[in-house]
């Protein structure tokens, strides 16, 4: 048994929180949001998964120190854009070498780093790991089958994420590559906007399965110049999410998207969803990273015209059907 701090309780957060209990450990949830541990404490119930009842022995509270001491592992499940503020508020608690693993999934805009570099940066003494792949909350909630991918610098600690994570309804496998995992996973929200866009729209499974392909490529494109492995991009991390992300009703990136097709303005469809739409502040940070990279992401591009230039979403997919002629894979050379 280990004894584990789930900072952040959000639907994800309380998903692994339900989890981790179930496999045995002991969990102490913390929230920035006083309201929020109230409401647990007081209904062992989250707003957010009606259906999952809270053990009585999970202890929530707005004390980050005590949710920190003396902990085998820490888990950070805030939403992107709260993970720096987060990890500052969580500095003065961090012991050496301490396990914290990062589930959210963004790229900062101003910094353009991912969630794990900032966590090394804001907590040079902690063991940063991550865990990502095709798992929403709602599903993890219900014991539903779910496998997802454990990334860290030693193979000793992601065997331990995985050792604490592993259960009958969720395989966890490992990989050196981080850097992989977390860019699969924050670059396919911005591509799932575009699936629930295209959904909006009225299009059909044709133009879905054109946007997960093509949208792997612009991911597996970005992602190896910026030194992930091109295996991560074809894993539980890169096609898994992107699959499940673009096709679950589940998704928040893609109901935000549907509503978008159908005419709805961003801070509509994002009030609408109320929990976080991540793509939405990827969106511009991918667009960032393939200039910077010289990356073609025609997909991203036009995610952001319709996000933030006021393009409509039926103008964008044309512009993406006429786009120049282009080959299929530029590795693959003609005799
Ligand atoms: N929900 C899901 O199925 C999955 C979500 N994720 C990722 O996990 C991360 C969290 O997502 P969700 O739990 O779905 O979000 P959510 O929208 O359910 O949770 C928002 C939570 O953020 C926290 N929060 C609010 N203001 C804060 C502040 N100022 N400082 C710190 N924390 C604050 C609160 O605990 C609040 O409940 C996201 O990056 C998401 O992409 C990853 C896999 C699955
Ligand atoms: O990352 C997720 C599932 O793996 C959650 O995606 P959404 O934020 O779009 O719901």
């Amino acid at each position: 048994m280990a004894k584990i701090g789930i900072i952040g309780s959000g639907s994800w957060g309380m998903a692994l929180s339900v989890l981790l209990y179930n496999n045995g450990h002991e969990v102490m949830v913390w929230s920035a949001l006083p309201e929020e541990i109230r409401e647990m404490q007081q209904t062992h119930r989250h707003h957010t998964l009606p259906d999952l009842v809270l053990p009585d022995h999970m202890v929530f509270t707005e004390d980050l120190e005590e949710t920190m001491t003396g902990k085998d592992l820490l888990v950070t499940a805030v939403p992107s854009v709260y993970v720096r503020s987060t990890a500052k508020r969580m500095n003065p608690f961090c012991r050496y070498g301490q396990v914290v693993v990062n589930v959210a999934k963004g790229i900062e805009e101003s910094s353009l780093m991912t969630l794990s570099e900032i966590l090394e940066e804001e907590l040079p003494m902690a063991d940063v790991a991550v865990l990502s792949g095709p798992s929403h909350a709602e599903e993890v909630s219900k014991s539903l089958p779910t496998t997802c991918v454990a990334g860290a610098t030693t193979k000793k600690t992601a065997e331990y994420i995985q050792s604490l994570f592993m259960s009958e309804v969720f395989r966890v496998y490992t990989s050196p590559d981080i850097l992989g995992i977390e860019l699969g996973g924050s670059l396919k929200n911005v591509i799932a906007l575009a699936a629930g866009i295209a959904d909006g729209l009225g299009y059909g499974d044709n133009t879905k399965a054109a946007l997960i392909t093509r949208g792997i490529a612009e991911i597996s494109r970005l992602g190896t110049a910026m030194g992930g492995k091109i295996q991560t991009f074809g894993g539980l991390s890169g096609i898994g999410d992107l699959i499940v992300t673009c096709a679950s009703m589940h998704s928040r990136n893609r109901r935000a998207g549907i509503l978008m097709g159908q005419g709805k303005t961003m801070e509509e469809a994002t009030s609408e969803v109320k929990m976080v739409v991540e793509g939405i502040y990827s969106a511009k940070a991918a667009l960032a990273l393939s200039q910077k990279y010289e990356v073609s992401m025609p997909i991203v591009e036009q995610v952001n015209a319709v996000l933030f230039e006021g393009k409509s979403a039926s103008e964008a997919v044309r512009d993406l059907m006429l786009r120049d002629k282009t080959i299929e894979s530029s590795d693959i050379p003609w005799e």
